[in-house]
């Protein structure tokens, strides 16, 4: 059976003003996927998640949801697509004067018109869901940077989302919290056949979770590679891409690191 994509970029061309970030993006996510978009630091991949997030207008290309452009949507028709999305930050995003449970509800009282206690269950299934069960009334300043990340990915399932987006999930967590991280990503996304995108530079989430990438150059400004992580490692055609992937050492000519990765 042939799988329709989830979400198509078409000829994207990316820029602030007259500086143009990537260009000529053309790849596809499909159901299932954990889609992780890759590059050296500054190539473009926050950007390319708040395209497809519609929080930044293409300078030319478009992104399509199940073939619908997002480009060309009504206000009404993005609201109905944003509802069908989760999306946890790099910081976490979670509202520091609330509660877990508060932050865990609020997209359930933006979208939803569930009584409080409906809420109030879907609310505790969510948070035991990612382990903080008990944890309910705590602040986001009360809990460990891991836990912070779980309440916020508790907050990106609160609807059931179709496509959960994140961007540098794991940042600034140790290595086990980061493993345990990802196995609630994928725990996640096994349970609810999500569809997952991410931004990542954590090479053994890549591993470990990846179905698909795309991988962005900095120094050409186009996605010079599209694939299985993991094939790519080893079969990307690109140098840089297995360089990124393997870590080597830089293999550009001396002097010019710019698709370097300096926080691996
Ligand atoms: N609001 C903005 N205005 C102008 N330029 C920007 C803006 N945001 C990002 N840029 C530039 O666009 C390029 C891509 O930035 P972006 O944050 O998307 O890269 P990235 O791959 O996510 O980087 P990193 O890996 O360091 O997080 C960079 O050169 C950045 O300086």
């Amino acid at each position: 059976m042939i799988q329709e994509p989830v979400i198509e970029v078409h000829g994207l061309c990316m820029a602030y003003g007259s500086t143009v970030v990537q260009r000529d993006l053309d790849f596809a996510v499909f159901p299932g996927d954990i889609f992780v978009i890759m590059g050296g630091s500054g190539c473009g991949k926050s950007t390319l998640l708040r395209h497809l997030l519609g929080l930044k207008t293409p300078a030319a290309g478009d992104v399509l949801y199940h073939g619908r452009s997002l480009m060309s949507a009504s206000a009404a028709e993005r609201r109905v697509m944003r509802r069908s999305w989760g999306i946890t930050y790099q910081s976490g995003g979670l509202f520091s004067a609330m509660s877990l449970a508060e932050n865990v509800a609020l997209p359930l009282h933006q979208y939803t018109q569930y009584e409080a206690a409906t809420i109030d269950d879907i609310v505790a299934y969510k948070l035991a869901l990612v382990g903080l069960d008990g944890f309910q009334d705590y602040l986001p300043e009360e809990i460990s940077g891991g836990m912070r990340k779980r309440a916020a990915l508790a907050r990106a399932i609160a609807l059931d989302p179709e496509i959960l987006f994140f961007d540098e999930p794991s940042a600034g967590l140790d290595p086990v919290s980061s493993r345990r991280l990802d196995d609630l990503i994928l725990q996640i996304k096994e349970s609810t056949g999500a569809t997952v995108v991410m931004v990542t530079h954590e090479l053994p989430s890549i591993f470990a979770i990846a179905t698909n990438s795309v991988y962005l150059d900095a120094e050409t400004r186009t996605m010079i590679d599209y694939g299985d992580p993991g094939w790519l490692r080893t079969h990307s055609e690109q140098p840089v891409v297995r360089q990124f992937l393997n870590r080597e050492a830089d293999v550009r000519p001396s002097g010019d690191v710019s698709g370097e990765d300096d926080r691996g």
